[in-house]
């Protein structure tokens, strides 16, 4: 019997011994690094001496920065001594248990450049059939690399940060001239977020990009859909998107899930041999999606065509560095079936089927007030199911303008 005895910390549970992801709590008004263990968390800080002298220097720090620039070898030296130490039968000397409900969630790292990509066929396909009815869903380098862009870091936010509704421009449907106003479209998109660690490099292969990848962690990419038609053609998404991107406050060592490793959906032909990969790096994810409370969606994560490993490849192949707090997103998670569609839009079908929550309210898009929150789970060992965070979010009405 371990000495931690909170609900959810066994091998049964999402965020048992097999998961511990990493946050940042913060302990006496003052911030420390933290493993979630159940539904508590476990501050490192007071754990620094019995981690000896090079560990601790990475707990006593106020966020993972400094870990997430370490390489992969003490990723997995201190995941290994807190295996260790969370399953001792006594507590070490400094351990302290704080229940998740008495903590207010920060944002663990520095966010660097933040890149979201487009991997999912289904979603490409479906946001295509949806905002393009006249051409191809899909245009022809897709299937050829993972397509994405680079958007705005300083409005990432930890999961249970308010959303407020953004203004911008929109042209009406069947008129000329654009108005201003807070967006009547507002959306989600589900997705899985790669926080990226390790020496700064460019050209990162598919075989190295392990050594990049600090953890996994669930993305909201909020998408203002009226916005984002008007402005985006030719440079792609701009204001639509850059208000707010939720992130869940625990991300998951990249460890945790070499159980649920799954080979990309196949290309319907060869690849340039820098996005092969010998090790599929696809992750065999299930998402759920809960709108005020109602199940809407679970989008499988095994759908996506392209890998962490080939779009971290991808977006360092030109020589751009990845450096340590950098955060790429896969793209919204869409599978095949209407019950898996990862964002809004799509549920809806731009806004031509409404869906019905529990409450008996009709929605097409995010009215205020309504909450969204995205959990996942994947195959861990010997059985074991591993967890991934929350993000959750709430939308706030437009500021008065
Ligand atoms: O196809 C488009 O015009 C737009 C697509 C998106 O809004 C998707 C996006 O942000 C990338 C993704 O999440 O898959
Ligand atoms: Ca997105
Ligand atoms: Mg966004």
């Amino acid at each position: 019997m371990t000495w931690i005895d909170v609900p959810g910390f066994h091998a049964d549970a999402p965020f048992g011994p097999q998961t511990l992801p990493y946050g940042l709590v913060r302990v006496d008004g003052r911030p420390t690094p933290a493993v979630r263990v159940g539904d508590h968390a476990l501050p490192l800080r007071g754990l620094a001496d019995v981690l000896g002298p090079r560990l601790a220097e990475l707990v006593v720090q106020d966020s993972l920065d400094p870990l997430l620039a370490c390489d992969a070898s003490i990723w997995r030296e201190l995941r290994e001594r807190l295996r260790t130490l969370t399953a001792e039968s006594t507590a070490p000397r400094g351990a302290r248990l704080i229940p998740l409900g008495d903590l207010r969630p920060s944002l663990p790292f520095t966010v660097g450049d933040y890149v979201d990509f487009y991997s999912s066929r289904h979603h490409a396909e479906n946001v295509g059939r949806i905002l393009r009815p006249d051409s191809a869903p899909l245009l022809p380098n897709w299937t050829h690399l993972p397509v994405g862009y680079h958007g705005r870091s300083g409005t990432v936010v930890v999961s249970g940060t308010d959303v407020v509704r953004p203004h911008g421009q929109r042209r009406p449907p069947g008129t000329e001239l654009p108005v201003f106003g807070p967006s009547t479209r507002l959306d989600i998109e589900a997705e899985v977020g790669f926080v990226c660690g390790g020496a700064v490099a460019g050209g990162v292969s598919t075989a190295e990009a392990e050594d990049h990848v600090f953890g996994v962690a669930l993305v909201n990419d909020w998408s203002a859909r009226d916005i984002q038609a008007w402005e985006y053609q030719p440079l792609g998404p701009f204001l639509g998107k850059s208000f707010a991107t939720s992130i869940a406050a625990w991300i998951t060592p990249l460890a945790a899930f070499d159980h649920a490793r799954v080979s990309p959906q196949a290309p319907p032909h060869d690849l340039l041999d820098y996005l092969m990969e010998d090790r599929p790096a696809g992750l065999d994810l299930r998402l759920e999606i809960s709108w005020n409370g109602t199940v809407v969606s679970r989008p499988p994560f095994a759908a996506m065509s392209w890998s962490f490993a080939q779009q971290l490849a991808h977006l360092s192949v030109n020589g751009a560095t990845v450096r340590p707090g950098d955060l790429f997103a896969s793209g919204t998670v869409s599978g095949p079936l209407r019950a898996e569609r990862g964002s809004f839009l799509e549920l809806s079908w731009g806004g031509a089927e409404p869906i019905e929550l529990a409450d008996g309210a009709r929605r097409t898009f995010l009215a205020d007030g309504d909450s969204v929150v995205v959990t996942a789970t994947a195959p861990g060992p010997n059985g074991s199911v591993v967890g991934l965070a929350e993000v959750a979010g709430t939308v706030r009405p437009a500021a008065s303008a």
